[in-house]
């Protein structure tokens, strides 16, 4: 089921139409789909039913506590990178217990505070941090759970910047210093081997290097097992691709059953950390385009979301669908550069597309319900958009519009006669 779609030519937000946000809410302003968010993460519970597992929804993806408590509800568990997305997880009702910590640079603050309210697991990345992690337990008079995120050195086949998995990138460690990192681990009066952890890169259209990936952890597993460190779980990290233009990623369910196939009747629970496969196509962001300027060379529709608020295109050349929230009849489409305000030449979200609109014109972008607001930034001393649940025919404000006040708060002058 589509949960945005046009109607009478209007597009709709579930049953709320674009117009109606843009009027209450105003402009840029993201737009998320309850029920989408609640689909696709039924759609990893289904195909994980009959097993041990734990769905651990990557927190960066779309950390919003609205979408957080949806996720929550429905018994997700959270993948985190930091303590203000623990921080996150806590004030939306999630549960610390079905909480993973992955990160390469955990600081001894943030453990003791993961420590405290008692997460399942922390993804360690390094032997440095193993140490950092064992003192840190100790001084709490607690057990961390630990897993070590390996580096399996397989090519994701995706944006070289959401990369993660090869030997050259700075996550994880390699299998020859798992080993030892495990060995060290088990002999550690603080640290309890619980599992193996690993996640190669992001926007993955293909199952081989997951596959691939699954094989190498497997290996580990068995070398661990027969010098007596027993893997618990197995975390697989996020990184299935999402359609955002022709892309071909195959389905949850596919990608869930592709892995358990590979495990077979392996008494191993399985963790996964989806991200945008969840968030990615349950949101669009909502902007008017200002001003058109014909120029000899493009002609440019000026609208009011910036690079600031969607880094995606300039960051990554990421293709994001563009449409005109009504279309209107009899007009003439034209060759746009969809750009921002923002004073960089990078700030575009969209080049070349061919679009029948005009000044004042309400646009959708779509696939932005992932690392949309959450890469957003105040550059250029903009505020950040507001972003909207829909939920049928309700509209929730899951967090306001930024004010200008915002802007400037905890921001101070020197002294007088400084
Ligand atoms: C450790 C880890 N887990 C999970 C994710 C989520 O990935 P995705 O949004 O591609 O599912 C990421 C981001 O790529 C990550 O770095
Ligand atoms: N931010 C990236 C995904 C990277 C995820 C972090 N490991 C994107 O928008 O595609």
């Amino acid at each position: 089921m589509n949960h945005f779609h046009y109607k009478q030519g209007e597009l709709h937000a579930e049953g709320v139409s674009a117009s109606r946000i843009a009027r209450e809410f105003g402009t840029p302003c993201y737009v998320y789909s309850r029920a989408a968010l609640e689909t696709s993460f039924a759609a990893y519970q289904q195909a994980l039913a009959d097993v041990p597992h734990l769905i651990c929804y990557a927190v960066k993806a779309n950390s919003n506590l609205a979408v957080l408590d949806i996720l929550a509800r429905q018994g997700a568990g959270f993948d985190i990178v930091s303590v203000g997305e623990l921080e996150r997880v806590v004030a939306a009702g999630g549960d610390p217990a079905k909480t993973v910590f992955s990160g390469v640079g955990k600081t001894a603050g943030e453990m003791r505070r993961a420590l405290e309210l008692g997460i399942h697991c922390f993804n360690l990345e390094s032997a440095a941090e193993l140490e950092v992690l064992n003192r840190v337990a100790g001084e709490l008079s607690l057990v961390a759970p630990v897993s070590v995120r390996v580096n399996p050195d397989v090519d994701a086949r995706t944006h070289p910047y959401i990369s993660t998995g090869l030997r050259e990138n700075k996550f994880g460690v390699t299998m020859d210093e798992a080993l030892r990192v495990y060995r060290r681990a088990a002999e550690l009066p603080n640290i309890n081997v619980q599992g193996l952890d690993c996640h190669i890169g992001s926007q993955l259209t293909d199952l081989s290097p997951f596959i691939d990936a699954l094989h190498r952890l497997l290996g580990l597993v068995d070398q661990l097992a027969a010098e007596g460190i027993e893997i618990r779980h197995l975390d697989l990290g996020g990184g299935l691709g999402v359609r955002y233009r022709d892309e071909e990623p195959p389905a949850i369910a596919d990608y869930v059953a592709a892995i358990r196939a590979e495990l077979g009747d392996r008494e191993l629970t399985l963790v996964l950390e989806p991200g945008r496969s969840i968030a990615a196509n349950a949101g669009l962001l909502l902007t008017a385009v200002e001003y058109t300027k014909p120029t000899p060379e493009h002609n440019f529709a000026l609208i009011d979301a910036g690079m600031n608020d969607m880094i995606r295109p300039a960051l990554y050349q990421a293709w994001l669908d563009i449409q005109p929230a009504r279309h209107v009849a009899g007009r003439e489409a034209k060759t746009w550069d969809i750009v921002g305000p923002v004073c960089e030449t990078a700030d575009f979200l969209g080049k070349g597309r061919e679009l029948a609109i005009t000044d004042g014109d309400l646009l959708a972008v779509f696939g932005a319900g992932a690392y949309g607001f959450t890469m957003s930034s105040n550059y250029n001393s903009r505020p950040r958009a507001a972003e909207v649940i829909v939920d049928g025919e309700q509209l929730h404000l899951a967090r306001r519009r930024e004010t200008l006040e915002d802007l400037l708060r905890g921001e101070q002058r020197l002294p007088d006669g400084g």
